[in-house]
């Protein structure tokens, strides 16, 4: 059985006015984690708020902006998805979007799939097993999406090094953080200039229920992300660029 479904103030406080079956699939999307939770490790973060919001709220109030044309057709990428977070919670709210969901870990890909085809979302999310070093130099991936994004998978420069070559010239990546500081921009800002991308944006929000501060940074190519880039596997993480 699900929890109850959160009330009107908590859709209000998002931006976003649900339909019965979105309210419906993400609560079916609770139990389905319960459930795989038994068999793989796919997160703590299941039951009442730390669901709510610390899944749902913290995958969805960055896409505001989206959130007010939820059909138009977009190409998605959530890397290094995990249980499904914030992917899965994405294409339920975005009908127009195809979402792709990576991971290397094909435990948790398998348990995202099958979440995916159970919510009826089979058509629209794609995933992948693979190491995104890979996936960055794959044509089908390289420069196809409208939406790159990752939340907890790295450091930022890592996740950017990441993000940037897998998107359209138009293309945005958003970088799920916690804690983030203007000496952190500045040395962000500069970092990122090898891709041929720059930062365009940092948002902030507090989570309901006073679960902390979120930012979130959106990031676009100013030209096309030299072939080197994303370097190879082990190489962003081990030596992130600006270190
Ligand atoms: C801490 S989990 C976060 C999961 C999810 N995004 C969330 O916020 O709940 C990080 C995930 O990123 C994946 N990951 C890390 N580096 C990766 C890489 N280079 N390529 C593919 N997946 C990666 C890990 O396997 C792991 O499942």
């Amino acid at each position: 059985m699900a929890d109850a479904t959160p009330g009107a103030e908590y859709w209000t406080a998002l931006g976003w006015q649900p339909s019965t079956e979105q309210v419906d699939q993400l609560a079916t999307l609770q139990t389905l984690l319960r459930e795989w939770n038994e068999k793989v490790n796919l997160t703590r973060l299941v039951e009442g708020d730390d669901y709510w919001i610390n899944q749902v709220f913290d995958s969805l109030w960055p896409l505001a902006h989206e959130l007010k044309t939820p059909h138009q057709p977009r190409t998605c990428i959530d890397v290094g998805t995990g249980g499904g977070f914030p992917g899965l919670a994405i294409a339920i709210a975005l009908p127009g979007s195809h979402m792709t969901l990576l991971d290397s870990v094909g435990r948790k890909t398998a348990a995202v799939e099958a979440m995916a085809s159970r919510l009826g979302l089979a058509d629209r999310v794609a995933v992948r097993t693979e190491r995104i070093e890979t996936t960055g130099h794959d044509r089908a991936c390289r420069g196809q999406f409208d939406l790159a994004m990752a939340r907890a998978v790295a450091a930022a420069p890592v996740v950017a090094e990441y993000l940037v070559p897998l998107l359209k010239p138009k293309g945005e990546a958003l970088l799920f953080r916690g804690q983030w500081s203007e000496e952190d921009t500045t040395e962000f800002s500069s970092v990122i200039s090898p891709l041929k991308a720059q930062l365009t944006g940092v948002q902030t929000c507090q989570l309901p229920a006073k679960r902390g501060i979120r930012h979130l940074l959106r990031v676009q190519p100013i030209g096309s992300c030299p072939s080197s880039y994303p370097r190879a596997v082990g190489i962003p993480s081990r030596t992130p660029l600006g270190s």
